[in-house]
């Protein structure tokens, strides 16, 4: 039986009339108490700057869990709003003594994460009111989770850190990468280390190439400021994709700990050849998404969303490979892609096998046998297939594909939680391992800066277009037919 462990805390969310505080925040703290994973001893603390009454703001949290009833509304006695302008250091005064004082009637030991759900260039300034303040000194402990986009490039990335450094050692700072807290990323790990299968298997002698695709339905919706300045490179490569190239591509870590398993993913990041700023169109492909048909619907392109400009070139898309110079991977590339209104809703990782060194099935050259993969399903369905040839039932010597398949949510799609949940829960328990650590913010921006420097002095007209309802822009599979490659499809069913 698990046991389950349970904490208390005090959590301060600093924007907690937002989007995310809604959509995220308050129904994975509802999912943690209801479990049983947060005792009765914990409050929320809410800031905005709107003004809304205790009773309005607590009835935002049962409307966000989604469930109006008794042990609901208990559940939102839990949560005070403490409405100000983050950037008033006089407020921290008083919301200090509000903590102290929650402090005692819920008996949480001193303990406080502070999570700031705001926009970045508040990061910096919130941390340090914290505090000068005095805040953060406490009796229990004092964490601080802090939302992407984690910085804009390295300069960036490298000032907001020195910023928060000032307030919070490393190990207090907790660095959101939700797609760590998706069960089938950390199930990467566990596939790889606990199988004698697949690890003596897991190199350049036998793997031709790593496929990682994370697809989206949905268009910019109401983000179209944020992600004008950012697009699919810093909003999903910087962080999501190169997270997943990296517990791809690790070495065994020497124990389960957080420190040893970062360390291996910080490896893997300086292992990555660099792209100089020459080879960037060799290397990368951009895409913006037109306007097209999804699921029989019409869409606009992306030039026609709110708060985009009509002559813009942020990429929606954008496919790579990339080369991890080591012992283990030289050679093997491992692709990535990623955009916003394609095809379809879907996080996968395909592991090409090399090709067996003699057919002996087929001696005709324009029959091949199919590689074997190992599919790995992040998202929306949770599982592993793997392909292999057998023979066809009742030839003689026909060969058929099967696949062997593990469905992690097939029994009780709900039973999963959600990434947010369990990002939170490591964080009061203190577990840093499913966050990223300062050195993999750093390299992965080392990485991600050249290419995003030529892709903004590139000629308006250099960025291609895809309609969307598809899979991205040709040139995405040129770039694997260069290598005699082609990208496997998403839609291979379970
Ligand atoms: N939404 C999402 O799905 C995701 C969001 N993120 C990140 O999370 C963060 C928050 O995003 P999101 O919730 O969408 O943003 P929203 O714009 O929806 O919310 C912003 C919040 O900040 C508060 N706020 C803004 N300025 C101040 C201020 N000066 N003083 C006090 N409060 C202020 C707002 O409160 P009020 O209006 O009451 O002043 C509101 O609660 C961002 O860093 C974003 O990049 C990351 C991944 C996904
Ligand atoms: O971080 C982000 O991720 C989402 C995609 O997340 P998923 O869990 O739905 O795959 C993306 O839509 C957003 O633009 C980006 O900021």
């Amino acid at each position: 039986m698990e046991i389950t462990e349970q904490v208390k805390t005090i959590v301060v969310i600093f924007g907690a009339t937002g989007d995310l505080a809604k959509r995220k925040l308050f129904p994975s703290i509802y999912n943690l108490y209801s479990k049983g994973q947060l005792s009765e001893k914990f409050a929320v603390v809410g800031i905005g700057r709107r003004e809304l009454s205790q009773e309005e703001f607590q009835t935002n949290v049962v409307k966000s869990v989604g469930t109006d009833n008794a042990y609901t509304r208990e559940f939102s006695q839990h949560f005070y709003y403490h409405p100000f302008d983050v950037t008033n250091r006089n407020s921290y005064v008083d919301l200090k003594g509000q903590l102290v004082q929650l402090d005692e009637e819920y008996q949480v030991e001193g303990n406080r994460i502070f999570y700031l759900a705001m926009a970045p260039e508040f990061f910096g300034e919130i941390a340090q009111h914290l505090k000068r303040e005095g805040l953060t000194n406490t009796s229990g402990y004092s964490r601080l989770i802090i939302e992407k986009p984690f910085g804009h490039n390295l300069p960036s990335a490298q000032l907001l850190n020195e910023q928060i450094s000032q307030a919070f050692t490393e190990d207090q700072i907790y660095r959101i990468d939700h797609y760590l807290g998706k069960e089938m990323v950390q199930n990467i790990e566990v596939i790889r280390f606990a199988n004698a299968i697949f690890e003596p298997l897991w190199n350049n002698r036998y793997i031709a190439n790593i496929q990682i695709t994370s697809s989206e339905v949905l268009g910019v919706e109401d983000r179209g400021g944020y992600y004008e300045k950012s697009g699919a490179l810093r909003d999903m490569v910087q962080n999501h994709m190169l997270q997943m190239v990296s517990l791809l591509a690790m070495e065994p870590p020497i124990k389960l700990t957080t420190d040893e398993i970062r360390s291996e993913k910080i490896k893997v990041l300086r292992a990555m050849r660099p792209v100089k700023e020459t080879e960037v169109h060799e290397y990368f492909v951009r895409g913006q998404y037109s306007s097209g048909e999804i699921n029989g619907e019409r869409v606009i392109g992306y030039r026609e969303e709110n708060n985009v400009s009509e002559k813009s070139t942020t990429e929606t898309y954008v496919a790579g490979k990339i080369l991890i110079d080591n012992f283990r991977w030289a050679n093997v590339p491992f692709y990535i892609r990623t955009g916003k209104r394609m095809k379809e809703k879907s996080t996968k990782i395909v592991v090409q096998f090399k090709d067996i060194p003699m057919n002996l099935y087929y001696n005709n050259s324009e029959q091949h046998l199919n590689p074997n993969l190992l599919v790995i399903h992040i998202q929306p369905m949770e599982g592993i297939t793997l392909s292999l040839n057998a023979k066809r039932q009742g030839k003689k010597i026909g060969i058929a594909p099967v696949k062997l398949d593990y469905c992690n949510n097939c029994e009780d799609v709900l039973n999963t939680p959600e990434a947010y949940e369990k990002l939170l829960y490591d964080c009061v328990r203190g577990d840093a391992t499913n966050f990223t650590h300062w050195n993999e913010v750093a390299l992965s921006w080392q990485f991600v800066d050249p290419i995003s420097r030529i892709w903004e002095n590139d000629e308006v007209t250099s960025i291609s277009t895809y309609p969307a309802g598809t899979m991205g822009p040709d040139e995405a599979n040129v770039l694997l037919a260069k290598d005699d490659f082609h990208w496997w499809s998403l839609s291979d069913s379970m």
